[in-house]
């Protein structure tokens, strides 16, 4: 078989390095796109990743380069999601390549997420092709970025490219490297369709759209394939190719990126890691590195109104249909009415459903606050998962609880490593590791429990060494501790919305934070309202909102009626975004505040 020309490769970089930046290059530099189409940045296609600066699925981009020894090349470039809550679907869509373009800002230089990401990469045996961005920057060190990639990285220094993205200098060699240095893809010799399943999206119009690495065989519309994970076969309705627009082609064959449509319901089917083979001719063993995608972070969320239930249920149908990684269950709670318990990936992932069913769907939802799963085992000798502070079980049966670790991977400039050793411990965490980088920065490799740094953890790191610190990390395993039960007293009555599962050392401090919290966002009433954090039938933490006096309508004399109306409309308007608890109303912004604010 001739050499293929086809070169499979995506880009990884820390955050804002110029990873979208150097993708648009790419493709004006081969015409794959306008200089005035890059401007809407094709790669990040929605909104919300816009807004947030970061990518989150991955789009393929199919691009024909015509090389400088004469040949001409097919270019697949394969966008990574930039944030370590898709860390399988990175690694899914490294797997589709067989090169990678490893992006360091030469401002910055090497940052934590680099290390993670080349983890990855490296994992893959992928070829890595350094580059060194920004250059055109005044602050930018190409040489001290040479030395950290031969230093920190192990990369050889004279293999990395000086680049301009912004500038479109280095574009061309960057293409020639990833043609004369990517090794071009090598087909089983059984000739068995194997494609990899990388991301699937669903699609209003056509249903769900697997994106696909073929290795060996081919597939085209008509022929009867199978997926592994699930067992299922489907016939394909098209396949095609990103240009970057999906474009239907008559087949792909070994070594090509693209999509497959089959008649699929939901992008559940189409698991990210799995097998697609023919279903008469199948390979016998799938690829390798399929793993079913496990929430890590729950929480539950509730409609305003409770008439909303039905519409929240099939909004969060429809996302779903989109994110398999994103699971919900009808649950109920006292305080909160109906609403569903929800898994997610993690922080980021959580947040952008959240938004997105505000926004898209015109949801008015509460949370509460966000957990990680908890093994049990009881002193029965039974084991139990709770992810939910309801669940909990009664102190006096528990034997022993296991919380979800992290190693985490922090970059700071050396100044402030005291101030981030204190920070770890603070978090229950501990500094397995120092390692110093350059004259400037340190790495520390450290273990924390995930749910320490769930919430605040990256913005305090961010704060703390004014933007220059990063991190990154990976999940490893479970490890025992001492978790009990808080819950929030609000007059007098548990608001299990409040109620979170937390080290019995921190309780008391968690508690009086919880407390100051509540005690802003929750307004006046007639009376003084209590606020009690308590653990087991212990108060460890309180505060009170003194009484109100003033009624609303008392300065208006019965004279000017309309101007009385008015203000009872608005009250009105004001008591619809409160929630009645017991005999407190909680505005509901205060679930989202609480949840949201640093402390
Ligand atoms: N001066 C300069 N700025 C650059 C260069 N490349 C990118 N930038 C800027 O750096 C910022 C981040 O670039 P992006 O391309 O959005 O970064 P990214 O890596 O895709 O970010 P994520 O999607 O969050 O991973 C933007 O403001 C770019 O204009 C460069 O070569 N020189």
């Amino acid at each position: 078989m001739p050499t293929s020309l086809t070169r499979n490769f995506s880009i990884i970089a820390h955050i804002d390095h110029g990873k979208t930046t150097l993708s648009d290059r790419l493709m004006e530099f081969t015409q794959t796109i306008t200089e005035r189409e890059s401007s809407a940045q094709l790669l990040d296609a929605m909104d919300l990743e816009r807004e947030k600066g970061i990518t989150i699925k991955s789009h393929p981009v199919a691009m024909t380069y015509k090389a400088k020894d004469g040949q001409t090349y097919k270019l697949n470039l394969l966008d990574t999601p930039g944030h370590v809550d898709f860390s399988y679907e990175v690694a899914r869509s490294l797997a589709a390549c067989e090169g990678a373009i490893l992006m360091v800002d030469a401002a910055q230089g090497v940052e934590a997420q680099t290390v993670a990401n080349l983890h990855l990469a490296h994992a893959q045996n992928l070829v890595i092709l350094p580059v060194l961005n920004k250059i055109d920057l005044p602050a930018a060190d190409v040489e001290k970025c040479r030395r950290q990639l031969e230093d920190i990285l192990a990369i050889p220094a004279e293999d990395a490219i000086p680049a301009s993205a912004k500038q479109g200098i280095g574009i061309e060699e960057i293409l020639e490297a990833v043609v004369q240095r990517v090794p071009a893809p090598v087909e089983n010799p059984d000739k068995l369709l194997r494609a990899s399943v990388f991301d699937s999206i669903y699609d209003t119009y056509r249903g769900v759209v697997s994106y696909v690495r073929v290795f060996s065989g081919s597939v085209k519309k008509g022929q009867r394939v199978k997926l592994f994970a699930t067992n299922k076969t489907y016939e394909v309705k098209e396949v095609g190719v990103f240009t970057p627009k999906m474009t239907a082609r008559e087949k792909l064959v070994a070594g090509d990126v693209g999509y497959v449509i089959a008649n699929m319901k939901s992008a559940d089917e189409a698991k990210i890691g799995d097998t697609l083979t023919d279903s008469t001719h199948p390979c016998p063993e799938p690829l390798p590195g399929y793993k079913e995608i496990q929430p890590m972070v729950f929480s539950g969320i509730y409609p305003v109104e409770s008439s909303d239930y039905e519409a929240l249920k099939t909004a969060m149908g429809k996302l779903q249909i989109n994110d398999a990684a994103f699971t919900f269950m009808s649950e109920s709670s006292t305080a909160l009415g109906f609403g569903f318990r929800c898994g997610f990936l993690g922080l980021l992932h959580m947040e952008i459903i959240q938004e997105r069913l505000r926004r898209e769907f015109n949801m008015d939802v509460i949370s509460t606050y966000p957990s990680v799963i908890y093994q049990v085992t009881l002193t029965d000798g039974s084991e139990l998962i709770v992810d939910n502070p309801t669940f909990f079980p009664e102190a006096q049966t528990i034997q022993e609880i296991r919380e979800p670790i992290v190693n985490v991977y922090i970059m700071v400039p050396g100044e402030y490593i005291g101030d981030m050793m204190q920070l770890v411990l603070e978090k229950r965490g501990e500094v397995t590791n120092t390692e110093t980088i350059d004259d400037m920065r340190v790495m520390l490799s450290c273990v924390l429990p995930l749910s320490e740094i769930l919430v605040d953890f990256n913005d305090k790191l961010k704060s703390m060494t004014r933007g220059y610190g990063s991190m990154d990390y990976e999940h490893a395993g479970y490890r025992a501790a001492k978790m009990v039960k808080m819950d929030m007293l609000i007059a007098g009555d548990p608001v299990e919305a409040f109620s979170t599962i937390v080290h019995r050392d921190k309780a008391e401090s968690y508690g009086r934070m919880l407390a100051g919290k509540l005690k802003d966002v929750i307004p006046q009433h007639l009376f003084v309202v209590a606020i009690q954090a308590a653990v087991g039938g212990k108060i460890v933490a309180r505060e009170s909102i003194s009484a109100m006096r003033k009624n609303v309508t008392a300065k208006c004399y019965g004279g000017d009626i309309t101007r009385k109306r008015k203000l009872l409309e608005k009250q009105k308007e004001g008591k619809k975004k409160m929630k009645m608890f017991g005999k407190v109303n909680i505005p509901q912004d205060a679930f989202i505040k609480v949840l949201k604010s640093g402390d």
